[in-house]
């Protein structure tokens, strides 16, 4: 088959090496969207034998990761990343399989309807509040207070654990192994994922301080995944603890070394997918309205028309609000949380649209593309709601930015909730300006060229710290924010 069929096409490699430098680390995904244009929506590479597939439309990336999910819904075993950190047992990266499955299952029974959402609400009202107190006490410390509520919401859900003010150990654990995991996830991040053989060297061997590095980051993971399950533990044994994922799980009983090993790893899944993901979207909102405050303006506009003074806006307003939705909508496209999805591996060999994609071969849906293509989203690298309204509506991001087909992200309604209150009610109490020095000059926030905003590299992206005034819009809104909980 091979032989009558080509590989994608894609920019040419060197003898042996193959593409190993065709693929940069700093924002791949503009790289990506380069050979989208040259080449085509399916575009790939081969970097020492390794076939990496790059997809830059939504139509193929259903086509292909969507209708074809037995083929395409295996992960990539990362050696870096996957075995030597420690990231294989986390359902991100778990084998397709019966263990993927009932993960997944659990996934589904825990936070996969709006039937049993509803039930969080009032924990993501009540830490949406808390947060707003934390950024008008200390409105420079913001990006510190958005991991601090995201964080508390999951880690609430997963395992009963309700953070301290200051310094919270699992806050600062969980923050710490999410840098690790963005920084050893991307393909070809690491010299060891393209040549396995290579996590055999010894540690002390020149050129081997990616094991140096790896033993920390597993170090991190472990402490990440056994502290918080050995609190419930205690808690449950005490008669203490708090309903949650895994309390309720620890009081049926009887669990096996395996049962509870599952556990430990379903917890840590949920609470690793959600607390890094959530953030760097809810710091885009802020960064959003700071750099146009005429659509901060009209979004207040909107919640004082239909919510009033007298309360803070929840989740029963939700459909009266069209433009905060389509606000949520438009962070969620213009600033891609995660810009180049999670790399899929196809399972066996495949003939998609005439291009021969071999077993084994990783599948890279380049997302920043699909939610900042012009054919689809008009003047995309613009900051526009008002895409989102109307007969002639642009279609939904949350459909692109989550991925496809069976690994899809199962936290879409929780990050999605988590994004919506934190733009309600922020945008209903606060004022977000563009940053002044002390003259009173107004700061520029860095900028990318192409995309009109800077964001860090790496698998789950963040907007770059930019300058940003926040206050309270009124005494009553202060009130609203101190009230008792
Ligand atoms: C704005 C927030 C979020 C975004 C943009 C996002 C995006 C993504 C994307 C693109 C993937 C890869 C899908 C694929 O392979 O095709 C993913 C996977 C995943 N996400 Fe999310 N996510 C977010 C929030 C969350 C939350 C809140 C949770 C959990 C509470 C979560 C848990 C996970 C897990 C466990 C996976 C791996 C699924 C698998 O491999 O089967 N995510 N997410």
């Amino acid at each position: 088959r091979r032989r009558t069929n080509p590989l994608p096409p894609g920019p040419k490699g060197l003898p042996l090496l193959g593409n190993l430098n065709d693929v940069p680390s700093e924002k791949p995904w503009l790289t990506f969207a380069k050979w989208g244009e040259l080449y085509g929506d399916i575009s790939s590479v081969t970097i020492l034998g390794q076939t990496i597939v790059v997809l830059n439309s939504v139509r193929v990336a259903v086509d292909m990761l969507d209708k074809k999910g037995a083929i395409y819904s295996e992960r990539p075993v990362f050696p870096m990343c996957g075995e030597l950190v420690g990231w294989q047992n986390a359902l991100v990266f778990l084998q397709y399989g019966d263990r993927f499955k009932s993960f997944r299952k659990t996934f589904h029974n825990l936070i996969g309807t709006n039937a049993v959402m509803k039930k969080y609400c009032p924990a993501e009202e009540l830490e949406t509040k808390r947060f707003l107190r934390r950024v008008l006490a200390t409105p420079e410390l913001l990006a510190e207070h958005i991991r601090k509520s995201t964080g508390a919401i999951v880690l609430r859900i997963s395992h009963g654990y309700e953070i301290e003010e200051e310094n919270d150990p699992l806050i600062r654990l969980a923050d710490e192994a999410m840098e690790h995991f963005s920084a050893c996830s991307t393909a070809g991040a690491f010299l060891v994922d393209v040549i396995p053989a290579l996590k055999y060297i010894p540690e002390w061997m020149p050129g081997a301080g990616f094991k140096r590095m790896a033993r920390e980051y597993a170090h991190t993971l472990s402490q990440m995944v056994d502290q918080p399950f050995q609190f419930v533990k205690q808690q449950v044994a005490a008669g203490t603890a708090l309903t949650s994922f895994t309390s309720s799980a620890l009081e049926a009983g009887n669990l096996s070394p395996k049962e509870t090993f599952d556990l430990k790893w379903q917890a840590a899944s949920l609470y690793s997918g959600g607390a890094d993901t959530t953030v760097s979207a809810i710091h885009a909102l802020f960064l959003a309205l700071s750099l146009h405050p005429e659509i901060a303006e009209r979004a207040q506009a909107e919640i004082e028309a239909v919510v009033g003074h007298d309360r803070l806006p929840t989740f029963a307003d939700r459909e009266h609000l069209p433009y905060i939705n389509a606000l949520q909508k438009e962070v969620l496209r213009w600033n891609s949380v995660a810009p180049t999805g999670v790399p899929h591996r196809t399972r066996q060999d495949d003939i998609h649209e005439g291009f021969f994609i071999p077993k084994g071969s990783l599948i890279v849906p380049n997302i920043w593309k699909m939610t900042h293509d012009a054919a689809t989203y008009k003047s995309p690298m613009q900051f526009n709601p008002d895409r989102f309204i109307g007969s002639q509506a642009e279609p939904d991001p949350r459909d692109i930015c989550f991925g496809f087909g069976r690994r899809i992200c199962p936290g879409i309604l929780l990050a999605d909730a988590s994004l919506w209150i934190a733009c309600a009610v922020s945008i209903a109490v606060l004022d977000i300006a563009p940053g002044v020095d002390e003259a009173g000059n107004i700061l520029k926030a860095d900028v990318d060229p192409v995309t009109g905003h800077e964001q860090t590299s790496g698998t789950v992206s963040h907007p770059k710290p930019f300058p940003c005034k926040i206050t309270a819009r009124s005494e009553r809104a202060v009130e609203l924010i101190m009230e008792d909980d």
